[in-house]
């Protein structure tokens, strides 16, 4: 925000006043993640912390505070002070008084309200009773996975706000989730009921995947694993409120479904799943669905099949930088390095779509790759559809689609009776396009000729017929002339008779003021040209002069003068005056007839809902399907299509792989590298080579591609072959471990485990410098261990990227393990990275040639290499035992069951059982 705007925000002073201040002093202001607006019509306020958070969150600064007396003058109360998210106030502060912000309506209001979303607070607008001083109530409340009050401000939200009950329960010695979920902007529901394992990774999974932004939970403090899901909860960032059991209830909860998703939809309801069903109830009563009767068969039934989609968890999703995770320190500032530009996601990479509708859709897809097939197969055809025709492409892209508004935004105007004339015409002009659209997509004649037309071609046509009777309506109705000469939206007057009637009556008027203009120009003995009519909502028509004029009007009481002003005098007579009431009159009719006509032209609109919905899906997917060839088409090196291998079969090969976001980097040519991964032979690869010498590039670039494989794009590779995986479990750097208040050891430790349990022989996992954060022994013996873990008790694809030289003699050891470098160059004495990934072990300790270029002491130099070789020659067995010993004990524990320090504590005294020396 400019210096000028916050300038301008400040200069809504809102004077001081004891009265609001024992009324708000008099909240219960306990919640210190609830945050309350006052609406004083026109622009908000905010008080205390609230301000003090919000001035903070969007200012940066506390100048635009204002106080309102001293601490001492205030009433006694105190008010609690929210030390999580904002620091704590100095005395100087408090000394202060009531902190007082004022915000704009519009623009300044609308931002506040989406970054207190983002910022996960929930939001409280109080408004003032009528007719009672200083007293307030709760107008709107919302809270991230609730947004439905604040829908107009959040039209624009990329993101769906989507929120889950959740119930815990076991059956037979295992976990069970009972989830629903539902977002009441875009009126989807669904229930699911699945098992997990101790870690909960398919809990995570469903979190990340399903986009869940807030949850209820079924309060069970007794049951052993629901401190575990609280936890899980913290871990992905998810607010949560703990409902009481009673919330829980299956009793009306087939029939509250059945109102919301209608009898029809109902059939594909599994009613079977008790705890789902319950956890439906919770959700239907806490976001207060059934009061609202626009909402009655309206709900779409959304399934979420766990078998579906790739397991990701969060790990997988920063370790790959999938998509922006929007991490905080504990200051409740954004990281700076997440928000660094240099290191771009996925998604933000791929998101080029033209519409809003297309970047939601790619949001979901990028989330959620597919494990079928002939899903994935069928993606890439439409892919490689619009890869192969340029002109198709290019069309669709430049001027199609672009013109194509937010869909999804008109539809929840519309179903919200927040729509206007405006949006009307809007869609109007959309549905209008769409044969451009349709003449574009039958202008292909490729192979996939048949698919687009029976995905696309067939849809668009029936949904351009069925839209027919609403381009009707609007021509017949809206003034359309009007619309586009002056943006003015009415109803046509011509479209009843009534308002035709009115309108005459308006027009005779305006006939007659018109004639009295050209009497008074007559009587004033003036050009007929020199006196103006002028019309103003405040008093109608009134005639002007010229001020060189305004002699003429001097000392004759039939001229009654209104203002002087720089284009003129105005003035009346008493004729007009009259008329004047009688346009008025007629204008109030006319206005009000407009009103009800314009309400029913809204109601007939709002039913072609559905058909807007179906119109957004087909545009959606289109978008995303021509944005993805695009993308695979602008790429420095176009990207391929890849050969993909039903779940469990076949190998991964890619040859000429690439980093797809490191790639198009300022300043960086990269170096494609090909990798095999066979099973049986080679599925598990051990990458060594220098610092920053490309190894995490390297093996981030393949899950990367396996990924990309799976949605259904192309890939940055000359040829890649992609055996699909179930999961892609990372664990990459040591990341935020401080944040949680973990040591970095223990934080590699807790990953590890979850990658140990989690992974199939169906998974890819990349793991990248285990054991930094330990000595280099057991870093080292750790490694080695895990490494032999994976190949022996796992199965399945794994690169593992190490500074431990010595693990590549695993590869002497275990027949599917290979050793793959990043080259570097030390010719001449100077040190080149080659980024370059060759197959075999390092051959050379780059650590000690550097330290020989950088000129360090002779005798430094060989004590390294002694040491070097000290290290090398690591292969005592009751070591490596210990360490095998250790990590079979380590892998049965229930980390979950414990807080940090008791699994700190466990580990410590099992590493000593073994002689592992971690300090
Ligand atoms: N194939 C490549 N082609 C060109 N540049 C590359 C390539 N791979 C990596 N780089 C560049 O090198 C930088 C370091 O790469 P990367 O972080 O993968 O190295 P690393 O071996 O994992 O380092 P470290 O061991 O210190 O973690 C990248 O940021 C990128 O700019």
């Amino acid at each position: 925000m400019s210096d000028n705007e916050q300038e301008e925000t400040t200069q809504v002073v809102l004077k001081e006043d004891k009265g609001f201040v024992s009324f708000f002093q008099g909240l219960d202001l306990t919640d210190k993640d609830t945050i309350r607006l006052f609406d004083r019509k026109g622009y908000y306020s905010i008080h205390g912390d609230d301000a003090v958070f919000v001035a903070l969150m969007h200012f940066k600064s506390k100048k635009s505070l204002k106080y309102w007396g001293t601490a001492n003058e205030m009433p006694k109360k105190k008010i609690k002070l929210d030390s999580s998210s904002s620091p704590p106030p100095s005395n100087e502060d408090t000394n202060l008084g009531l902190a007082c912000l004022t915000i704009r309506q519009g623009f300044e209001y609308e931002q506040i309200i989406k970054e207190l979303f983002e910022e996960k607070k929930k939001i409280e607008i109080w408004a003032a009773k009528p007719n009672r001083i200083n007293q307030w109530e709760l107008s709107k409340k919302g809270s991230r996975g609730n947004t439905q009050q604040f829908e107009d401000v959040l039209f624009n939200y990329t993101e769906n706000s989507v929120m889950m009950a959740l119930k815990v329960t076991r059956e037979k010695g295992s976990i069970v989730f009972g989830i629903a979920f539902g977002d009441a902007t875009f009126k989807t529901l669904g229930v699911s009921e699945f098992m997990d394992n101790d870690n909960l990774s398919n809990l995570s999974s469903f979190i990340m995947q399903m986009s869940i932004k807030e949850c209820l939970l079924y309060s069970d403090p007794k049951n052993y694993d629901y401190a575990k899901v609280k936890e899980k909860l913290a871990e992905a960032d998810i607010p949560f409120t703990e409902v009481p059991k009673a919330d829980f209830s299956s009793k009306n909860a087939e029939q509250d479904l059945t109102r919301l998703l209608g009898s029809v939809k109902n059939n594909l309801l599994d009613l079977e799943k008790e705890n789902a069903i319950q956890s439906a109830s919770c959700l239907i009563k806490h976001l207060d669905l059934l009061s609202n009767p626009n909402y009655f068969g309206k709900f779409k039934l959304e399934k979420f099949d766990l078998n579906k989609y790739m397991k990701l968890d969060s790990a997988s999703f920063r370790g790959l930088h999938i998509i922006d995770l929007k991490e905080h320190n504990s200051s409740g500032l954004p990281n700076s390095s997440a928000t660094s530009t240099k290191d771009q996601s996925l998604y933000n990479l791929l998101n080029q779509c033209n519409t809003p509708m297309g970047s939601r859709l790619l949001l979901q897809w990028v989330k959620q790759p597919l494990l079928d097939t002939e899903e994935i197969e069928m993606r890439l055809n439409f892919v490689e559809t619009f890869f192969n025709d340029i002109e198709l492409r290019q069309s669709l892209r430049s001027n199609d689609l672009k013109k194509i508004g937010d869909l999804d935004r008109l539809s929840k105007k519309l179903h919200g009776q927040k729509a206007s004339l405006e949006d009307c015409v809007n869609l109007y002009g959309i549905v209008n396009r769409l044969p451009v659209v349709l003449s574009t997509l039958n202008g292909h004649s490729g192979v996939h000729q048949e698919m687009l037309k029976a995905n696309f071609i067939d849809s668009l046509e029936s949904i351009i017929n069925d839209f027919q009777k609403f381009c009707a309506m609007v021509e017949k109705t809206i003034d359309l002339d009007l619309a586009n000469e002056k943006h003015e939206y009415v109803i046509r007057s011509s479209f009843d008779e009534a308002l035709a009637e009115i309108q005459k009556l308006k027009d005779k008027t305006s006939q007659k003021i018109e004639g009295f203009r050209i009497k008074t120009a007559d009587k004033l003995d003036l050009d007929e040209s020199k006196v103006k009519l002028h019309y103003s909502e405040k008093d109608g028509y009134l005639l002007r002069i010229s001020r060189k004029d305004e002699v003429k009007l001097r000392d004759k009481k039939e001229f009654i003068i209104y203002a002087t002003q720089k284009d003129g005098v105005r003035f009346s007579i008493k004729e007009i005056n009259n008329l004047n009431e009688t346009y008025k009159k007629l204008s109030a009719e006319y206005a009000n007839k407009q009103d009800g006509l314009a309400k029913r032209t809204l109601q007939i609109a709002a039913s072609f809902v559905p058909l807007i919905e179906d119109l957004s899906s087909l545009i959606a997917t289109l978008d995303v399907f021509v944005t993805m060839a695009h993308i695979s088409s602008i790429a420095p090196t176009p990207f391929v299509r890849p050969e993909i291998h039903p779940l469990g079969t076949g190998n991964t090969v890619i040859f000429g792989g690439r980093h797809p976001c490191v790639e198009t980097q300022d300043g960086v040519s990269f170096i494609a590298n090909d990798i095999e991964l066979i099973r049986e032979e080679s599925q598990f690869q051990i990458i060594t080579g220098p610092n920053m010498g490309g190894k995490s590039t390297f093996i981030r670039q393949v899950g990367l591609i396996v990924l990309m494989a799976q949605i259904g794009c192309f890939v940055p590779a000359q040829k890649a072959i992609v055996s699909v995986v179930d999961c892609i479990l990372s664990r990459v750097g040591a990341g935020d471990s401080q944040l949680r208040g973990v040591s970095t050891f223990m934080a590699e430790m807790l990953e590890t485990s979850y990658i140990l349990k989690v992974a199939t022989k169906n998974s890819l996992i990349i793991i990248d410098e285990l054991g930094r954060g330990t000595s280099t022994y057991d870093g080292f013996g750790l490694a080695w261990g895990i490494a032999e873990y994976i190949c022996n008790q796992i199965g399945g694809f794994c690169l593992f990227a190490t500074h431990f030289h010595e693990l590549t003699i695993l590869a002497d050891i275990i027949p599917v393990v290979k050793n793959l470098h990043v080259s570097a160059s030390t010719e001449n004495n100077t040190f080149t990275l080659l980024y370059k990934v060759e197959s075999g072990a390092c051959d050379q300790s780059f650590g000690i040639h550097v330290a020989v270029l950088a000129d360090f002491p002779q005798q430094v130099i060989e004590t390294a290499k002694l040491k070097a070789k000290e290290l090398e020659s690591f292969e005592s067995n009751t070591l490596k035992q210990n360490h095998n010993s250790f990590l079979e004990e380590f892998k049965e524990i229930d980390f979950n069951t414990q807080n940090t320090t008791e699994s700190y504590e466990i580990v410590k005294s099992l590493l000593s059982k073994y002689s592992i020396d971690i300090e």
